[in-house]
């Protein structure tokens, strides 16, 4: 039963684009999701779905480390001493774990040309790095570059942006006002070896910086600020000392942050550069939050609060047009279905069911679609639940698909009937044991006085079963199929012009077809 996959459609190997419009700096609670993938609240689905030390720790900056300028130096000297790392393969992965956090932030459909201010030093190859990165993850970056070191490392830097085409500007040709130009200013001047008060050429690029600050507040579009590290001019440790400083939006911190980095206001605190040996955790009793999955970076601290009234998304997708449609609507059900398999969705057989008793209020929870034939939609559940007595009240149901990412939706609604006893005690056999022995223990819809109450009966029905290959489908467990009378298939499009083609059965010539109408978005 499971859906097969084989038959991939051409027509969309790729999410489509949409646009995150700004939505920040009001007081709704709502953290934007496109964070949730960087900050340490990762939930995982396939595993146990108790709390792991990731999910428990939203870390609060407090309890994170800060290290002071020698420390850094010294965990450097270490990394590139005893621990055998070369400075190259440390400046890459900075570099990465500073263009992944951009592209956390700030995506490149609408923060899209970058300028990367480089520095002499190593914080100046971080900045190299990051913005050949970028440049693959579909940025378009400029760098300047005037202070340039001869080394090998950093020459072979220069040679690979050159051989992507990414243009270096000298700082004579840098425009006055930088906001016009860039939407994201890398800067990738100091980091923990500066000393001092910054000198030319150096002084005028960070006041560009300082000054951009004053222009965004007068400017309707926004450019950034990314501080690798430090924020350039900024002292390692005591920070923006007479407050004129540069005031990044995002700071990268490599590593692990320096002090400083507690004086960092700005919405966007990440930290990168996985790569610490526990040997440097262990000597310098660091704190830091763990890295999600394979992420080379991760939130620091709580994400910014947002404006929920500003939070929408501009979708970008190929027309939808008459002509391309298959005439069977469970066709092009197929086809969308298949597309969003390929683009990697998680469980894009997941849908909304909506049903409405005989008090006439409808109610709407998720379940998984099992099958899609000629016959109809079919999914599994218990049949004393809820959404069952609705049903037997009222077979008219509603399904709906949203398949983020392809910007698309699908409505379907019609009559649901029970599948065979058959048909759902193949289904049930399928399923993992622990779901069988589920299905047993939950009164799905009832009340329950607590956790251990199902936990409980699962561990006896457990036992009773453990010399048992065939675990009795319950009664009241099975599936359901709603046949369709009506489709809609939704593309998101610009402007809120989205299309939207139904399709409704039609007797013509005493023939069923179905006539596709296009409907107003
Ligand atoms: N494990 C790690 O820690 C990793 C660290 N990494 C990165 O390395 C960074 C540290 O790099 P770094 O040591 O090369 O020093 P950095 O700060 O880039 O600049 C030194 C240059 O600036 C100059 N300069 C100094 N003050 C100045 C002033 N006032 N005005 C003008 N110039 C001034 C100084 O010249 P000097 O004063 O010595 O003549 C020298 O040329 C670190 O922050 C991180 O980004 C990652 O790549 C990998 C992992
Ligand atoms: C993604 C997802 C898929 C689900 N799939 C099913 C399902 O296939 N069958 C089911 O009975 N419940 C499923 N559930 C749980 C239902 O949403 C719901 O909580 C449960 O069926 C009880 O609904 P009711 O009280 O309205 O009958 C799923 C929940 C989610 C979030
Ligand atoms: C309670 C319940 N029943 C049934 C299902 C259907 O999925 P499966 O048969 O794959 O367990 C789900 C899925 O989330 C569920 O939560
Ligand atoms: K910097």
């Amino acid at each position: 039963q499971r859906n097969n996959s084989s038959s991939i459609s051409n027509s969309s190997r790729f999410l489509y684009n949409s646009l995150p419009s700004k939505a920040w700096g009001s007081t709704c609670p709502i953290p934007r999701p496109e964070f949730c993938s960087s900050s340490v609240i990762r939930f995982s689905s396939s595993k146990s779905s108790e709390p792991t030390r990731e999910m428990q720790s939203i870390q609060n900056p407090e309890s994170i480390s800060y290290l002071r300028q020698r420390e850094a130096a010294e965990i450097d000297e270490m990394l590139m001493g005893p621990l055998g790392f070369s400075v190259d393969q440390l400046m890459e992965l900075a570099g990465l774990s500073v263009a992944t956090s951009i592209e956390e932030v700030y995506k490149p459909s609408e923060y899209n040309r970058v300028l990367a201010i480089c520095g002499p030093g190593n914080n100046g190859g971080d900045g190299l790095v990051a913005a050949r990165h970028l440049h693959h993850f579909g940025y378009k970056p400029v760098i300047c570059y005037p202070k340039r070191t001869a080394k090998q490392l950093y020459t072979g830097l220069v040679t690979q942006l050159e051989s992507l085409s990414v243009p270096f500007l000298a700082v004579e040709d840098l425009p006055l006002d930088l906001s016009k130009d860039f939407d994201i200013l890398v800067d990738a001047m100091f980091g923990f070896s500066f000393h001092g008060a910054p000198r030319p050429p150096f002084d005028d690029l960070i006041q560009k910086l300082v000054y951009l600050h004053k222009c965004n507040e007068v400017h309707e579009k926004r450019s950034v600020v990314v501080s690798i590290d430090i924020p350039s001019g900024w002292h390692v440790e005591e920070g923006d000392v007479g407050g004129e400083g540069i005031k990044p939006d995002m700071l990268v911190s490599l590593t692990a942050p320096k002090l400083c980095a507690k004086k960092f206001s700005g919405p966007h605190h990440f930290l990168g550069g996985r790569f610490i040996p526990p040997i440097i955790v262990e000597k310098f009793k660091l704190h830091l939050p763990p890295y999600p999955g394979t992420s080379m970076c991760v939130r620091i601290g709580k994400p910014p609060q947002i404006d929920m009234s500003a939070l929408r998304e501009n979708y970008i997708s190929p027309e939808f047009l008459e002509e391309q449609v298959e005439a069977n609507p469970i066709d092009q059900f197929r086809k969308w279905f298949d597309d969003a398999v390929v683009a990697g969705l998680k469980e894009p057989n997941a849908m909304c069911l909506s049903t409405v008793g005989k008090d006439g209020k409808p109610s709407s929870r998720m379940v998984l679609l099992k099958g899609v034939d000629k016959d109809g939609f079919v999914w599994f559940t218990n049949y004393e639940s809820r959404k069952a007595h609705e049903l037997s009240e009222n077979p008219r149901a509603a399904l709906l698909f949203y398949w983020d990412g392809l910007n698309r939706q699908v409505r379907v609604e019609g009559s649901v009937q029970k599948v065979s006893d058959e048909e759902s005690e193949k289904y049930f056999h399928s399923r993992p044991r622990g779901s069988q022995i589920g299905a047993i223990v939950s009164k799905q819809s009832s009340i329950v006085p607590g956790r251990h109450v199902l936990h409980q009966q699962y561990k006896e029905l457990e036992e009773k079963f453990s010399n048992i290959s065939l675990i009795p489908k319950p009664k009241h467990w099975g599936g359901y199929r709603l046949e369709p009378e009506l489709f809609e298939f939704w593309q998101g499009q610009q402007s809120r012009l989205h299309d939207r083609l139904q399709y409704v059965p039609q007797e013509i010539n005493g023939k069923q077809v179905w006539k596709i109408v296009r409907l107003a978005p």
